[in-house]
């Protein structure tokens, strides 16, 4: 358990993540460690990721640790929030999956049919295989000084089962669906399996300083609402429950839980009230008065700008963050409300127009 960190000087995410209202919304962007600022704009990233693959950043924490810390100095006094340098795939690494970037996910050799699980590993011991995740944390935490929270992270089983299954990243979800449909009893087993990894790894990260954790279901909305509940809900569940008690249970703590279930709005009641998350977060596809109607006052709500609004230039991300931030909360100062994008900024998007974005919202959700 690390401990001895400097103070927190900048508690928005931690108070809009517990309910409370803060004088304005925090902000922080999912992916905004690295993705875009590949950007011969921004020279920072680029010059890391010349000399050192995707993996080896993640497992080198000087490396992560710069990486994480470089949109904080960029955008000093505008981030409310730093996410550390990882990848939803290195809980597949860790139960005996190779993974390369290039440059997006591929898995050479994916689980084709349930007799495949045999070639994962038995057991996953977190802090062998994805210590080098926590020393990043800690080592962030430090050189963070307190500036912002640090925000740890994993993809939900359903996300990363469609990644080992398919080997990629899919438009259909085909092959993950077949093993959902043909094999529902082997398919829960493995979806439970990444589940149990995710418990031990978000614990890791909590110990390690993180502040507050996401789970990533990115693909969420691939799947029907009852197929939803009966397969990405119970072990999301799972984890949820499992975090809180594991860190009760060593006398810690407990940090703010954030869901991020891409695409499935029409479950955001049942998830608000049982999926047992403290923060919901939502794309665009969804008005945030209504996402707040869905959920009422049991989780604060994250999002939700069209992260290609960011590619329309200074009027339209003005008119469009101002549009979200007074639909949302009126006259009123913000409660319960973590501002961000709907889903990862994307690559290309000029680094001084996201710093825009940033300025817009320090501006528009004022109170
Ligand atoms: C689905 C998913 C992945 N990874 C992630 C998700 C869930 C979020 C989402 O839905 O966007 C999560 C992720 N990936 C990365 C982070 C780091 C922290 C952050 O800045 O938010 C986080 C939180 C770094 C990364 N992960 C990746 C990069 C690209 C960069 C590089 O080669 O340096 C970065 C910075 C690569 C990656 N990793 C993944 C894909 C599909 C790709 C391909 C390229 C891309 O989409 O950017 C899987």
């Amino acid at each position: 358990m690390a401990t001895d960190f400097p103070p927190l000087k900048n508690d928005l995410l931690l108070r809009a993540a517990r309910g409370e209202q803060t004088e304005r919304a925090p902000v922080w962007v999912m992916r905004q460690a690295g993705r875009y600022l590949p950007d011969h704009r921004a020279a920072e990233f680029r010059e890391v990721r010349a000399k050192h693959g995707f993996f080896e950043v993640c497992r080198t924490p000087e490396l992560a640790t710069e990486v994480t810390l470089q949109p904080i100095r960029r955008y000093a006094g505008l981030l409310d929030a730093a996410i550390i340098f990882s990848d939803i795939l290195v809980v597949p690494q860790a139960m005996g999956m190779t993974v390369e970037m290039n440059p997006g996910p591929h898995f050479p050799a994916p689980l084709n049919t349930p007799a495949d699980v045999a070639k994962l590993a038995p057991h996953v011991d977190v802090d062998k295989e994805l210590g080098y995740v926590f020393a990043a944390i800690t080592r962030t935490r430090r050189e963070l000084a307190g500036a912002v929270p640090l925000i740890g992270f994993c993809g939900a089983p359903w996300t990363l089962f469609s990644y080992m299954v398919e080997g990629e990243t899919s438009r259909s979800y085909t092959k993950a669906k077949t093993w959902l449909f043909k094999h529902p009893a082997e398919s829960k087993a493995l979806l439970m399996r990444i589940a149990d990894v995710c418990v031990d790894f978000l614990v890791g990260q909590i110990k390690a300083g993180a502040q507050l954790v996401q789970v990533f279901d990115s693909w969420a909305g691939e799947l029907a609402p009852h197929h939803f509940r009966e397969f990405a809900l119970p072990v999301l569940k799972h984890i949820a429950a499992s975090v809180r008690a594991k860190l009760e249970a060593q006398g810690l703590p407990p940090v703010p839980m954030t869901l991020f279930p891409k695409g499935a709005n029409a479950l955001l009641a049942e998830l608000a009230e049982h999926a047992g998350y403290d923060v919901i977060g939502v794309d665009w596809c969804v008005e945030l008065p209504d996402a707040r109607r869905a959920v009422g006052d049991v989780v604060a709500l994250q999002g939700n700008l069209d992260p290609n609004v960011l590619y329309g230039g200074h009027e339209a991300i003005e008119r469009e963050v101002k549009w979200m931030c007074e639909r949302f909360k009126g006259d009123n100062p913000p409660k319960g409300w973590i501002a961000n994008l709907g889903h990862g900024i994307t690559p290309g998007v000029d680094p001084e127009d996201m710093r825009f974005f940033l300025e817009c919202v320090h501006k528009y959700s004022a109170a």
